[in-house]
């Protein structure tokens, strides 16, 4: 029970351990002013109460999505654990291509699969089998049902935001389901978002981009590029010694919540355990022009560096070169 003496939706039993210590996000009803000064400072917030997505929270129950995502396949990936991480596969080594990539082999599966069969998967999910994770972009071949709801969020809201920061456009409309515990490990995307959360909980703790040098992420030119090299569950302290440094913030968002998640802010995000299915829709959209003024912002340092190292790929061609040659021009140098 919490202070007043109501169920709480959820239990710490229900979160994954991690030995580190998070601040709490603010959570600001959706009419306060004080959010448009998070967003001014790409700092995230919880927009609560909104009608951003109110006929989604009103009508998509698992069974309305399963009459009405449509008949078509829906993209899925299939992971032997709870954790989901991102990999770009163009960037994955092969002898055709013959780009001079890193050994690489997925660890998620991508797959079609229509929404009965991933009900079904999911209803009938037993420990050890592979979870599954559906991902489907709204703005194409979804049913009329779908698209009815969808065009009935609150568009002037969002828009608004939109134009008052400046953002470029919105670039899609993603609906997420997950499974109960599923995991998307720490990553940051080059896009502000707007993590609308329709059913379940989902725990979201993000870092700041200046915690760059606390989260390792791995070479620009890897497949899971804009992911955390360490495994939160079993972080290795040995190779990632400043990782224990990292000071993160967290808010676990039920229906109707939306965080904010600012550009190149990492995200690590899971299903609470035994919370049930989740389903969350996002907005994303291109960041802002980004006009260099002084003292530069530290996402604009993470830009820089990615530009430094393709650069560098670009001309060295052997990924194996890059390191030694950054290594030769800091040390003893700039360090
Ligand atoms: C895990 C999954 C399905 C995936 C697999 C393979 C390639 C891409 C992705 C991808 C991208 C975004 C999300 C939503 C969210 C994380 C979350 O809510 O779990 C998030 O990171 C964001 O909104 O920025 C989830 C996924
Ligand atoms: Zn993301």
């Amino acid at each position: 029970m919490d202070g007043e003496g109501n169920k709480k939706p959820w239990d710490a039993s229900q979160l994954r351990k991690y030995d580190l210590t998070f601040d709490e996000i603010p959570r600001l009803h959706y009419k306060d002013p004080k959010i448009d000064e998070y967003i001014r400072a790409n700092k995230p917030v919880v927009i609560i109460e909104s009608n951003i997505i109110k006929p989604a929270l009103q009508r998509w129950t698992l069974e309305y999505l399963e009459k009405n995502l449509g008949q078509t396949g829906h993209t899925c990936f299939v992971s032997k654990n709870h954790q989901f991480k991102y990999y770009d596969d163009k960037k994955i080594y092969d002898k055709t291509n013959n780009t001079k990539g890193v050994e690489f082999t997925p660890p998620t599966k991508k797959v079609e699969m229509r929404i009965e069969d991933f009900m079904k998967r999911v209803k009938e999910w037993k420990k050890g089998d592979d979870r599954i994770y559906l991902q489907q972009s709204l703005t194409t071949s979804v049913g009329n049902n779908i698209v009815e709801d969808f065009v009935k969020f609150d568009w002037d809201y969002v828009n608004g935001k939109q134009a008052k920061h400046n953002w470029g456009p919105l670039t899609s409309n993603l609906l997420f389901i997950a499974m109960e515990g599923n995991q998307t490990p720490c990553h940051y995307d080059e896009q502000e978002n707007f993590f609308a959360q329709v059913q379940g909980y989902k725990r979201c703790i993000l870092f700041p981009p200046s915690q760059f040098e606390c989260l390792y992420p791995y070479p620009v030119h890897h497949p899971h590029d804009r992911q955390s090299m360490v495994d939160f569950e079993h972080p290795d302290n040995a190779k990632f010694p400043k990782f224990k440094d990292a000071k993160g913030c967290e808010a676990i968002v039920g229906p109707g919540d939306v965080l904010y998640i600012p550009i190149y802010w990492w995200h690590h995000i899971e299903s609470l355990m035994r919370g049930g299915p989740t389903t969350t829709v996002n907005f994303w959209y291109k960041g802002g022009p980004s006009t260099l003024e002084y003292p530069l912002k530290d996402h604009q340092k993470v830009a820089i560096s990615r530009n430094v190292e393709k650069m560098l790929l670009e001309v060295l061609q052997d990924p194996k070169e890059v390191g030694p040659l950054l290594s030769a021009m800091v040390l003893g140098r700039y360090t």
